[in-house]
Formats: C-alpha cells, sequence, structure tokens
C-alpha cells in the first residue's frame, strides 16, 4: 500500500469510518477514499471563487417570481446535477443514455447500477466495476435494521399512507445517528463530512428493508426475505418486495432507481433535504423530511395518480379506442378543475428524457402491454390538448406519466406505494450533496421574506 492510501487510511479512521474499514483490504480505493482525497480541493476551488467573484450581482428578481414558487431564481449550489429545460437532466455532465453506456451493470445486465451512478453523484467519476461490487457489498453488509425499527413498521396500520411509513421509519433510524452523536460530543466543524458520510451510507443501505418490510406488511404476508450479500441493490430490493425471480423487473429497478436519483437542486424533496441539512440536522432526519415533500401529489406523488388516472379511464371508455375518445377524457379532466398526472413541469419545456428511457425500456419489454399502449396514446395527444388548454407551460410528459405502467406490468399493481420507490432512488441524490455540503461549511439556509404590505411599499418606490 502506498504512503498516500495508508496516511488516507488513517485520516479516515479518525473520522469514523467504522464499516469502511472493513473495505480496505479492496484494490481499489473506496468510495469514501476518492471523496476524501477531493475534498480538499473543492474546498479551495470555492474559496479561491467566492473571494474573486462573491461581490458580482447574477440576476435581477420580479415581484412575480416572489409570489411565482420562487421559478427561475439562481440561489442554490447543487454538486450532482444540472436540469436543463430543453434537453432534461445531466448527472455530473452525463445525460441518461451516456450512464446507461458508461456506468457498470450487474453481470449479465443491461441497465446501469444505481451504485454507479450514487458514486458518480457523489464524486464526479465514473466508478470502476470493481467499485461498484465493493460498494453493493458495503450498503448489503449494513443493511440491517435496527429491532426497534422493524416492530414500528409492523405497528402502523395497513391504512396508513406507505410514504407516511416510510417517512416515519427513516425518522426513527436517527436514534443510530453518528452525525447526531459526535455533534453531541462536540465533533470539529471540519469533520461534519465524516459522520455525514457514515450516516448516508447506513440509510441508504437500509431501504430496501425498510421499503421491502412496508410492502410486505400492507399487501403480502408480511414476511421477507433477507438480504443477499452477495447480490446488488436492486436485485435485494425487488426480492424483497417479493420479485428477485424476474430479471426483467430487477432490470427495470436498476433502471428506475437510477434515472429517479436526482434532479437538481430546487426541486421540493431536494430543497427539503437541503434546507433541513443546513440545520446540522442529521441525514436521516434531512432524508425523512425530503421523503414528506416527494409524498406530495405535484411531485412524487404524482405517479401514484398517473397509474390511478390511467386505470380509471381504461375502466371508463376500454382500451382500443379512437384518439378522439381520449382527446374527451382529457378535457374532462381539466374541465373538472384538475391537473393532467404526469404532464407539466416547474422547469422541464420538452419530454422529460428519464420518460423516453421508460419508454424504450416498455417498448423493448412490454411493446403489446394494452396498458403502455394507452400510456402511449395519451402521450400522443395530450400536448395538443394542453396547449390547446393554453395554462400550462410544458405540456410535455415528465418522468411520473411511465413509471407505473411499467411496475403494474410486472404485478407490482399497488399505485399508493409507488413513490416509496422513488423515494428509494431520491435518496441516492440528496444525500450526496448533504455530504458535500457538510464538507464545504455550507451555512444555515435562511432567505428573507417580508409580508405583503412590505413587498407593496418595496415594488411602488422601484
Ligand atoms: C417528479 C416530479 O415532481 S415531476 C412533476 C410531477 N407532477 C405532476 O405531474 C402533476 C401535474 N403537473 C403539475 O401540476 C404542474 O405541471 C407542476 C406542479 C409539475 C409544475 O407546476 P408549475 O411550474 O406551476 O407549472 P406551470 O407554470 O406550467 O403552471 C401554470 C398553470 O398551468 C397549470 N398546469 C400545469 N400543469 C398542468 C397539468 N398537467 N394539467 C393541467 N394544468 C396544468 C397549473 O396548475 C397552473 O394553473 P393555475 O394558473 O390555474 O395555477
Ligand atoms: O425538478 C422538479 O421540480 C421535479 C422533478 O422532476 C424531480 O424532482 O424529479
Amino acid at each position: 500500500m502506498s504512503a498516500v492510501r495508508s496516511s488516507l487510511r488513517a485520516a479516515l479512521k479518525a473520522s469514523n469510518a467504522n464499516v469502511s474499514a472493513r473495505f480496505y483490504s479492496s484494490k481499489t480505493a473506496t468510495l469514501k477514499e476518492t471523496l476524501a482525497a477531493m475534498i480538499p480541493e473543492q474546498q479551495e476551488r470555492v474559496k479561491a471563487l467566492k473571494k474573486e467573484h462573491g461581490h458580482k450581482v447574477i440576476q435581477e428578481v420580479t415581484l412575480d417570481q416572489v409570489y411565482g414558487g420562487m421559478r427561475g431564481i439562481k440561489s442554490m449550489v447543487w454538486e450532482g446535477s444540472v436540469l436543463d429545460s430543453e434537453e432534461g437532466i445531466r448527472f455530473r455532465g452525463l445525460t441518461i443514455p451516456d450512464c446507461q453506456a458508461q456506468l457498470p451493470k450487474a453481470p449479465g445486465g443491461e441497465e446501469p447500477l444505481p451504485e454507479g451512478l450514487f458514486w458518480l453523484l457523489l464524486t464526479g467519476q465514473v466508478p470502476s466495476e470493481q467499485q461498484v461490487r465493493d460498494l453493493s457489498a458495503e450498503w448489503a453488509a449494513r443493511a440491517d435494521l435496527p429491532k426497534f425499527v422493524e416492530e414500528l413498521i409492523d405497528r402502523c396500520p395497513t391504512t396508513l399512507h406507505p410514504m407516511a411509513q416510510f417517512s416515519l421509519a427513516v425518522t426513527a433510524l436517527e436514534h443510530e445517528s453518528a452525525f447526531a452523536k459526535a455533534y453531541a460530543k462536540g465533533i470539529n466543524k471540519k469533520e461534519y463530512w465524516g459522520p455525514t458520510f457514515e450516516d448516508s451510507m447506513d440509510v441508504i443501505a437500509k431501504l430496501p428493508n425498510i421499503a421491502g418490510r412496508i410492502y410486505r406488511n400492507i399487501y403480502k404476508d408480511g414476511k421477507v426475505a433477507p438480504i443477499d450479500k452477495s447480490q446488488d441493490y436492486s436485485y435485494n430490493l425487488s426480492n424483497i418486495l417479493g420479485f428477485g425471480e424476474n430479471k426483467d423487473f430487477v432490470e427495470l429497478m436498476r433502471l428506475y432507481l437510477t434515472i429517479h436519483t436526482d434532479h437538481e437542486g430546487g426541486n421540493v424533496s431536494a430543497h427539503t433535504a437541503h434546507l433541513v441539512g443546513s440545520a446540522l440536522s442529521s441525514p436521516m432526519l434531512s432524508l425523512s423530511a425530503a421523503l414528506n415533500g416527494l409524498a406530495g401529489p405535484l411531485h412524487g406523488l404524482a405517479n401514484q395518480e398517473v397509474l390511478r388516472w390511467i386505470e380509471q379511464m381504461r375502466d371508463t371508455i376500454g382500451t382500443g379506442v379512437s384518439d378522439e375518445t381520449i382527446k374527451d377524457y382529457l378535457w374532462k379532466t381539466l374541465n373538472s378543475g384538475r391537473v393532467v398526472p404526469g404532464y407539466g413541469h416547474a422547469v422541464l419545456r420538452k419530454t422529460d428524457p428519464r420518460y423516453m428511457a421508460q419508454r424504450e425500456f416498455a417498448l423493448k419489454h412490454l411493446p403489446e402491454d394494452p396498458m403502455f399502449k394507452l400510456v402511449s396514446q395519451v402521450y400522443t395527444i395530450a400536448p395538443g390538448v394542453l396547449t390547446e388548454h393554453g395554462k400550462t407551460k410544458n405540456p410535455y410528459p415528465n418522468v411520473d406519466a411511465h413509471s407505473g405502467v411499467l411496475l403494474q406490468y410486472y404485478g407490482l399493481k399497488e399505485a399508493n406505494y409507488y413513490t416509496v420507490l422513488f423515494g428509494v432512488s431520491r435518496a441516492l441524490g440528496v444525500l450526496p450533496q448533504l455530504i458535500w455540503d457538510r464538507a464545504l461549511g455550507m451555512p444555515l439556509e435562511r432567505p428573507k421574506s417580508f409580508d405583503t404590505t412590505h413587498w407593496e411599499k418595496i415594488v411602488k418606490k422601484l
């Protein structure tokens, strides 16, 4: 082992690398080692940027933006991904097709492993196959839940929404937080990122057991399969849900968990994780807050709403119907004062590439499924209707317009559960940023607000 590597090892041990230490025997750099090596340079980069350009004015803000959900106000730092309104998301500069081509796959698999995307989001580097295998093994090794969290989930009434159960269980993991314990002992600010990394790895590793247990309790026999330590994250999640035997479902999970991770910083779940984390709340509390935002119907819960809406459409008008019939159905939804779920976006102005990735998966694996055909037909008709309706700035489908139809095809038909899978994936996107927030010493987030009387005075003076 080189001198650099052994001094890194000593530094990491000092920064609470309890579980990671088990993987030091690996020949390739671990994720924590890779990250530790990057932090000083990034700290210097940000320091220099602020010193030289900190005083510059970036943009003007209008009153419409203040009253309009802060759309377009450039006010956050988010390292993992940037969203272009026309092109869609790039993860550390890579598009979804780039990720499909470049990220490591499971043996015999064709879709990227979300472990690789997590590595990419955190470090900006495409990991080697060995690094991804080691990360799968590390997550599997950390997957066990504390007994009281299992009992907490088991005691939830089956009528409690799966997202509420999910958020409860993640909040309860606070009990295990290395960051909260280190803070209570008086950890130096410079070392915050170490226990934040450990907590993030722990909480992500435990999500298949939480998500799987909720599903098995509400919809099945309550029996939860053990984690297979030789398998990847998506296999284990699929297996706990009860779909481990179905290779195509496992492949779908790999794609699903990769593409739902991150969508730059301003979306409700990412922004929430960042905001709550800025108070130095633990990764567990920050993530559970993000999940509560994801559970709203204008955000992640839209995937549940889409499947319900498509099923209601099928039950009302049937399948194999004319375009005109679908058009009428869309108008009925709009005229009743509801949104068309899965369509529109706060930033995107074209079809979401995450929708396209799922559509391509469907064209390959389930081209004849009647529900997929219905979704495809809506895809050709809804943009015209929404344009004619004239309200939405984006008449095209977003990620949530497609996910449900894939899951139902493989037998995961319980739409109320769908956002839990979104939440598992979103954890892999928001926690890397929280680690960087701590490494860069990002401050408490606290924008200025005024009441309407003040705003009236402010704008009248302009
Ligand atoms: C993972 C994700 O979070 S992706 C988004 C998932 N959510 C959905 O699919 C729900 C349906 N879509 C929507 O409600 C919206 O398009 C949102 C919430 C995603 C974005 O909201 P905004 O940025 O405010 O959209 P926009 O500026 O285009 O809205 C202007 C008007 O069009 C309406 N509109 C937007 N999308 C739709 C839609 N799909 N159907 C009907 N009306 C719509 C808005 O409700 C708003 O109406 P209002 O002026 O009466 O308040
Ligand atoms: O970007 C947004 O506002 C919503 C979204 O698509 C996501 O969070 O995945």
